[in-house]
């Protein structure tokens, strides 16, 4: 079991929750009420500011019904929340598009999250030849 050290930046919205069994990431909540037109691009605040465990990065992504709920789509398709982001202030958002015109209401769930541990450290070595064989280069396995 890890622990995130939450602080809420909204009394509007409810408390974060995990259910245990059914899906492990955990729905996020508008904080505000947002009126978008068509084609307007915005961040929607989530109204929570979060202290990670150690190790530990999360990946904010939206629910299957979002875009069929509210017409959004997300603009950096998965938003990285790295650890140092763990400040009061530091409070996360997702940036989002409309297709149509579209409300979204404070405390509506429009996007979920899981926390992943970092990948290990990397280094580059720069190479004259790599040792694998060639597949054939980018899209080239055809269509079926
Ligand atoms: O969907 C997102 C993506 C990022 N963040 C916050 C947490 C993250 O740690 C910080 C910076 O994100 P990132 O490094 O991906 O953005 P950047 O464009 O490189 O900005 P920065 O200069 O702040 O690193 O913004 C969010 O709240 N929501």
């Amino acid at each position: 079991m890890e622990t995130l050290k939450i602080r809420y930046l909204s009394d509007k919205i409810e408390k974060l929750r995990f259910i245990d069994g059914k899906s492990d990431w955990i729905d996020l909540r508008s904080a505000e009420e947002v009126n978008m037109k068509a084609g307007e691009a915005r961040l929607i605040s989530l109204g929570i500011a979060v202290q990670l465990p150690k190790g530990y990065e999360a990946h904010v992504v939206p629910r299957s019904s979002t875009f069929k709920n509210f017409g959004l789509i997300q603009t950096n398709h998965m938003g990285v929340i790295d650890e140092s982001y763990c400040g009061d202030h530091d409070e996360w958002k997702v940036p989002v598009m409309a297709v149509r015109d579209t409300c979204i209401h404070v405390n509506d769930r429009i996007c979920q999250f899981r926390i992943m541990a970092h990948q290990p450290a990397l280094q580059f070595e720069e190479v004259e030849h790599l040792e694998g064989c060639d597949r054939g280069g980018f899209g080239t396995t055809g269509k079926q």
